[in-house]
């Protein structure tokens, strides 16, 4: 990995105590000078600021001994600490991006962020964007929940959406490398928890909103709201919003900065997409626009991908990006991990990996898994603990209602009970009557059963881990990868 944050002028902490305005209150002399700034213990350097903010489960003060151990100078919370000087605000979450910015040199205002927004499609589209963005010659960077990849080397995500103080030194990174367009997923957790504050996007991309993360925006109006925070003037310059949900046509009619709206079913649309052709090969469309009407021939797999190609056209060309070039890089994208991944190790039938894991993302692939057979669709599915319950359900009975056979099994259940999480997801799939369900709790046996049943021109997906590469049952983790496991099911059904 090579996106480390190089070391920055250093700040006299009553430098950093003026930028936080009159309500901060500093306890200490403020001699000191912070060359940094950190919202984690484990990942303090010294010189920093570490900001310890009350969260979820802890109060970042515990862990101050740590984060002077790491050598933090100072800190920022909403109560002094006997270890080091500090810095009290009221509320030190909202405190960090801003002052993360200004600390490291304000990076997003020399970069062209793309953040994009919605329940599905941002990894996806953060990808054609980087594709599309170095397909006109521009260096780009990328941050999702996969990789934060710069022009230098990459690294795994923690998150889909770093932290506020992470995301400040990751941009001030790219700025060193030479990147000078970013493009970045920007998940509602993020925007309610702060972690973009401070961050100045040229576009903000919606794609669509469908139920998610209801454990903690409580309900849809509330999840909508904070995926709106991005479109606020003082966020982002211009917007390209998804107007195929009652969503995306609501933020278009109010947002107030220059937008574009795409869509791939209505003309009305600035740029739509319309005479779709989503086969095993790939995925064609006619994109009809300002500037004509091109065809677009997508390596990616699912006439979804058409909606993010759309996404990311729409937001380069807000951006004003030369097109011809930004099409050639995303046509040439062959793949997004674990995203309808095809796994192919010679069977007589079709094998995907794929990250749905909402009924909006159901409802959209399904379709297409059905076009690509006359035979059955095989589902391994499960549903991921410490989420939304009211979501296990929902997943149960589409998966019932659009494929086959159904296997459950278990996906990350986190400190949940695993039975529970299967009895859930399984017990809503039978109340539909016309799947086979099926329970194995194990993943891989549940994936090798899935390839078991599956005849010569089936198609068996595997859902809802994408590229994971841990599962996750609280106090153990081991390693699993779904596309790993499905290509070694495939290979040991075929020599038996
Ligand atoms: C809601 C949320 O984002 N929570 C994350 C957050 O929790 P928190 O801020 O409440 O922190 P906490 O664990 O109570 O700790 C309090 C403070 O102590 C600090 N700390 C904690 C431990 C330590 O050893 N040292 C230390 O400094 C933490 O950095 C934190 O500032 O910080 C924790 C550790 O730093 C994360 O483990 C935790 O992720 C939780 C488990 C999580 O699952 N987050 C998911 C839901 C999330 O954010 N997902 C979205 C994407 C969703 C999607 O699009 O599908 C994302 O952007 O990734
Ligand atoms: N435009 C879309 N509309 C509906 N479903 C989609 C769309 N794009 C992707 N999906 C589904 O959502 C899954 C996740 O896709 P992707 O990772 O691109 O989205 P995401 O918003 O980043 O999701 P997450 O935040 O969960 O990572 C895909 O595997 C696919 O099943």
């Amino acid at each position: 990995m090579s996106i480390d944050c190089p070391s920055r002028p250093p700040t006299p902490l009553r430098e950093v105590l003026r930028r936080l305005g009159g309500a901060a209150v500093l306890f200490g002399t403020g001699e000191e000078v912070v060359t940094g700034i950190s919202q984690d213990s484990r990942l303090v350097r010294p010189g920093d600021l570490y900001a310890a903010l009350p969260g979820q489960r802890w109060h970042g003060a515990a862990f101050a001994a740590e984060a002077v151990s790491h050598g933090a100078v100072a800190m920022l919370s909403d109560h002094p600490s006997e270890l080091l000087p500090t810095i009290v605000v009221d509320d030190p979450r909202c405190a960090v991006g801003p002052l993360a910015s200004a600390l490291y040199g304000n990076p997003s205002g020399a970069l062209d962020v793309y953040g994009v927004t919605g329940t599905n499609g941002k990894t996806s589209t953060a990808y054609l964007l980087e594709a599309g963005l170095r397909g006109a010659g521009i260096a780009a960077g990328r941050i999702t929940g996969i990789t934060v990849r710069g022009c230098c080397g990459s690294r795994d995500a923690v998150r889909t959406t770093p932290e506020a103080s992470e995301l400040q030194q990751t941009l001030a990174a790219f700025k060193d490398q030479g990147v000078s367009a970013v493009a970045m997923e920007v998940s509602s957790h993020g925007l309610a928890l702060h972690r973009v504050d401070g961050t100045s996007f040229g576009v903000a991309v919606f794609t669509n909103l469908a139920r998610d993360h209801l454990d903690f925006h409580k309900d849809m109006d509330s999840y909508f709201a904070a995926k709106a925070r991005l479109f606020s003037a003082e966020r982002c310059a211009t917007a390209a919003i998804g107007i195929d949900d009652e969503f995306g046509r609501r933020l278009a009619a109010t947002v107030s900065v220059p937008r574009l709206t795409f869509s791939s079913k209505s003309v009305a649309a600035d740029i739509y997409g319309d005479d779709v052709h989503a086969d095993e090969g790939g995925t064609s469309f006619r994109l009809h626009g300002p500037s004509g009407t091109t065809t677009i021939r997508l390596r990616l797999l699912g006439a979804h991908q058409v909606d993010n190609a759309l996404a990311a056209v729409t937001a380069l060309t807000v951006r004003g990006v030369d097109l011809d070039g930004a099409i050639a890089g995303i046509e040439g994208l062959d793949t997004v991990p674990g995203r309808l991944e095809a796994i192919d190790a010679g069977q007589p039938f079709l094998a995907f990996v794929d990250y749905m894991h909402n009924t909006g993302g159901q409802r959209r692939l399904f379709p297409y898994l059905r076009s690509l057979t006359r035979g059955k669709v095989i589902v391994v599915i499960g549903a991921t603990g410490n989420r939304d319950p009211g979501k296990r359900a929902p997943l149960g009975t589409t998966a019932a209602e659009l494929a086959d056979i159904v296997v459950v099994t278990d996906e990350s259940p986190f400190s949940e009970d695993a039975e529970v999480l299967r009895d859930d997801v399984a017990g809503a799939a039978r109340r539909v009557k016309t799947a086979e369900v099926l329970v194995v709790p194990e993943r891989g046996e549940a994936i090798a059963t899935a390839v078991t049943l599956a005849a010569p021109g089936d198609v068996v997906v595997v859902a809802g881990r994408g590229s994971d590469a841990v599962q996750d049952f609280g106090r153990v983790r081991r390693p699993f990868d779904d596309r790993v496991a499905l290509y070694d099911a495939v290979l040991r059904s075929a020599r038996a």
